[in-house]
């Protein structure tokens, strides 16, 4: 297998510099998951420019924010972003995948088991889990608002020492309405990566084609400038998160 000239143009027109092993190995996984996607509508990425520029681009913000030896479980992992290519980017950590509809859980189950990749896929909500494993870190993208994660793992912070949640830039509102609704009562929140994001990324998020969180509308605001990405870090006060810092 060599590395499709797509996706290694892709790679260089976005300065993204890649082992080789690696970067074949992200493209098994892409060209298994876009088969797939012809019947079960797993992603809207279907160019290589697409999936490096949006789904490459923040797993590679997030994969060095995670120690080596972390249990990390990606919650509602859809189509395998960012698990899969984080266990693919880090392979001294363990990821384990949750995702609550089950055409796409067994899709994933058949992706890792074809990549073989040792990779747990987890046809659940990955709230439930938490009441049965322990993880280091929770990541998560697109899947729900600050306030909604907050509520999911608010009983379970027993089985989870922090969450990263990749956002983009209506994360300023979400945390406003996270405190407003006391979701953020005794956690600590902080940016662990702020990156730039396209004009198309951001165009495409305010209509959501980018699959992330609708509710809110975006505003400029003094904390992120409309174009700018961000991984938020939230865990419990004066808790175990706080040793990531
Ligand atoms: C918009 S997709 C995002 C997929 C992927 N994380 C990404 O960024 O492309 C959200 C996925 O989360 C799943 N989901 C929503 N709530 C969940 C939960 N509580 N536990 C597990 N999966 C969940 C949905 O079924 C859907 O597949």
């Amino acid at each position: 297998m060599s590395l499709d000239p797509d996706f290694a143009s892709a790679l260089v027109s976005h300065s993204m510099e890649i082992d080789e092993t690696i970067a074949l190995k992200l493209q098994q996984y892409v060209e298994v998951m876009w088969r797939m996607n012809e019947q079960l509508n797993l992603t809207r990425h279907t160019t290589w420019d697409l999936f490096v520029g949006r789904d490459l681009r923040d797993c590679l913000q997030l994969a060095p924010l995670l120690e080596p030896g972390e249990e990390v479980l990606d919650l509602g992992s859809g189509n395998g972003i960012p698990g899969i290519p984080l266990s693919i980017l880090r392979s001294d950590i363990e990821v384990s995948l949750a995702e609550s509809v089950t055409k796409r859980a067994n899709a994933l189950g058949e992706i890792v088991e074809q990549l073989e990749i040792p990779v747990p896929v987890y046809g659940a909500r990955g709230e439930d889990l938490l009441e049965d494993f322990r993880f280091t870190t929770v990541v998560s993208r697109a899947v729900g608002s600050i306030a909604k994660f907050c509520r999911w793992v608010e009983p379970h912070w027993g089985s989870v020492d922090r969450l990263l949640l990749i956002k983009g830039p209506r994360w300023v509102q979400e945390r406003g309405e996270a405190r407003h609704l006391g979701a953020l009562a005794n956690l600590q929140i902080r940016r662990v990566a702020i990156y730039p994001l396209g004009i198309d990324d951001v165009k495409s998020e305010l209509d959501d084609s980018s699959g992330r969180e609708p509710s809110l509308q975006s505003e400029p605001n003094s904390d992120t400038a409309p174009g700018e990405g961000v991984i938020l870090q939230i865990w419990p006060s004066g808790k175990r998160g706080a040793k990531y810092n």
